[in-house]
């Protein structure tokens, strides 16, 4: 069972989680905190995180408050405030608009399209894309593998949320057609970072299609942990295709992981509210297209996330049920501060033996 599924679930994320929560400074919102206090108290908050992580083979260390990935974090937030660059985005019907809606509330800018040839027009003007594959119609497929080899052409960056990934043929062969124009960043649940490596056939055993055979919805049904060696070397396939060598995948879940390969970091807090309203995961990726338009894809991956997690428990506090969350969650996006952001709990994951990714 999915822990982000399940909030009550007794994985080590969900210990670490419980952990992150206890600090009371943090989570209750009613003290008003110093930023060095809190910068000290988050930090505590991801070794506390490090302690509780039951994988003893894992031993996480906390990022120091003042280190030069915090200070890029807080520099993207910022830029995307003050520039507001534009993300523009090929996405499904049923969250389109809170995509749109969190990308604005962020400080950045939004166009929605669906159709190539405006595609190819907006890449002249946009920072960075954003694909999700959720709601599909039969001529996506060639649309989007169109879309996809314009920008290898272009070196443009993007963004692939690949929503249900495993469910049906069409969405299988769409994902497929992306392997030799792959995006920049992907940023999924863990369920869909495990059949999209599968359908790239990036995992140990190619010859195992499982993960993306089996019938998937658009919820995860594996937790964030089980995904982390599959993220890195999705990471790794998508560093080794970019013209600049730099790439990240953010996994979503009660405890986030992002990678670019090579680091890995881990990130609790959030709300688990985030799974009773749709879309938290899709907004999180044009929102994290908006922080690729001003900065490398670890740090664009980083600030989304963490900012997801700030933004998700100011509004759990200040909501009643789904319905108020969700305009809490786009009130709390816009509020929350880059420094607020900068100073998250981050755990670093210690690095893996790298090994080989599949030829493209
Ligand atoms: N149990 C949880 N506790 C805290 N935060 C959570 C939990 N589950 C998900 N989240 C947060 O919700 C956001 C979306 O993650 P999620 O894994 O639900 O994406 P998703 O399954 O792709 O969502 P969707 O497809 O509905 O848009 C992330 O910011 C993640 O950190
Ligand atoms: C519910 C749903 N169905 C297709 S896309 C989508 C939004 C969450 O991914
Ligand atoms: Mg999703």
């Amino acid at each position: 069972m999915s822990d982000s599924a399940n909030p009550s679930s007794t994985g080590s994320a969900a210990i670490a989680d419980d952990a992150y929560r206890n600090h009371s400074n943090v989570s209750d919102g009613r003290e008003d905190i110093g930023q060095d206090d809190y910068d000290a108290d988050q930090d505590d908050c991801a070794a506390c995180y490090a302690a509780n992580h039951n994988d003893a083979s894992q031993a996480l260390s906390k990022v120091p408050p003042h280190s030069e990935l915090r200070a890029r974090i807080r520099q993207a937030v910022e830029a995307v405030k003050t520039t507001r660059p534009l993300a523009p985005s090929f996405t499904n019907f049923v969250t389109m608009n809170l995509v749109a809606n969190a990308q604005l509330a962020v400080g950045g800018s939004a166009a929605m399209s669906l159709i190539y040839d405006e595609v190819v027009d907006m890449t002249a003007i946009a920072g960075a894309s954003y694909v999700n594959v959720g709601t599909l119609q039969p001529f996506y497929r060639e649309e989007l593998a169109k879309i996809s080899q314009f920008w290898r052409g272009q070196s443009h960056h993007w963004v692939l949320d690949p929503v249900g990934a495993g469910a049906g043929s069409t969405r299988t062969a769409i994902l497929e057609s992306f392997r030799t124009a792959p995006p920049t960043v992907v940023r999924a649940n863990a369920s869909e970072i495990l059949a999209l490596c599968s359908i790239w056939k990036l995992h140990d055993d190619a010859t195992d299609t499982s993960a993306a055979t089996r019938p998937a919805g658009v919820e995860s049904v594996d937790d964030v942990d089980d995904a982390q060696t599959a993220a890195m070397t999705l990471a790794r396939f998508l560093a080794a295709a970019a013209s600049d060598g730099k790439a990240a995948v953010a996994v979503s879940g009660a405890v986030d992981l992002v990678t670019d390969g090579t680091h890995a970091y881990r990130l609790p807090g959030g709300s688990a509210m985030m799974t009773r309203i749709t879309g938290a995961g899709c907004s999180l990726g044009g929102v994290l297209a908006c922080y690729l338009a001003v900065s490398d894809p670890l740090t664009a991956a980083l600030a989304a996330s963490l900012l997801y997690n700030r933004a998700s428990e100011r509004a759990e506090r200040a909501s009643d049920g789904p319905g108020t969350f969700q305009s809490a969650f786009l009130d709390a996006l816009y509020a929350v501060s880059a420094d607020e952001v900068a100073a998250s709990p981050v755990a670093a994951v210690p690095a893996e033996p790298i090994e080989p990714s599949a030829d493209r």
